[in-house]
């Protein structure tokens, strides 16, 4: 297949639950005149229920099978900005497919500004409950390595939603104009 020229590939957002890959991608994708994909979102209108409800009712690998398909699927498009969910860099398929075809970002948050959201997440996120902090800090250092496979790196700690977004409409557009 043809290479995607790189001011057509489709952005997209990777790293541990929470961080912000779905609220930044939509602000990103306001930013860039882009339409906006969550993949849970996708999953979620495909099964009529939410990723908590899947996970209950069909277990985590019916899960990940949807998630990869519909990744591989979604990332072929061009000029898209699409937030992946915290667990699908697992799939080495979807690190492939993803690496091939379009621009990641890592949102890196350290795991002292993470804890304090945990509110924001704890009823939402099946991974997360059952689990106490110490499983939570576990998982946090254990999926760490899979997000160092990408394009770019934010740290996000201490910024605002809308800055994070400016940061990462900008250097893209530096990028596109370096490498036009
Ligand atoms: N930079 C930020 N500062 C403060 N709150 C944030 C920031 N980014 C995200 N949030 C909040 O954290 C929660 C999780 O964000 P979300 O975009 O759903 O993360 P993810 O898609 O990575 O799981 C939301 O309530 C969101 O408003
Ligand atoms: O990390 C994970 O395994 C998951 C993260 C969630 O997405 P967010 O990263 O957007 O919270 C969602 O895909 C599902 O609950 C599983
Ligand atoms: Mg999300």
């Amino acid at each position: 297949m043809r290479e995607i020229p790189l001011k057509e590939q489709s952005i997209v957002l990777i790293g541990f639950m929470g961080v912000g890959k779905t609220t930044i991608g939509q602000a990103v994708a306001k930013k860039l005149y882009r339409d906006f994909i969550d993949i849970d979102e996708e999953i979620e209108r495909r099964f009529g229920m939410p990723p908590k409800e899947i996970f209950a009712k069909y277990g985590e690998a019916v899960f990940r099978q949807h998630e990869k398909e519909i990744i591989s699927e979604i990332c072929h498009k061009k000029l898209k900005v699409i937030s992946l969910g915290g667990g699908a860099f697992l799939q080495k398929e979807v690190q492939d497919v993803c690496l091939a075809t379009t621009t990641i970002f890592f949102l890196d948050l350290s795991w002292d500004s993470w804890k304090d959201r945990i509110s924001l997440l704890i009823d939402s996120r099946p991974v997360l409950q059952g689990k106490n902090m110490e499983e939570i800090k576990q998982l946090f250092d254990d999926r760490q390595p899979i997000y160092g496979q990408h394009h770019s790196r934010v740290v996000t700690d201490n910024q605002e939603i809308e800055e994070i977004a400016d940061y990462i409409a900008d250097s893209l557009k530096l990028a596109w104009e370096l490498y036009a």
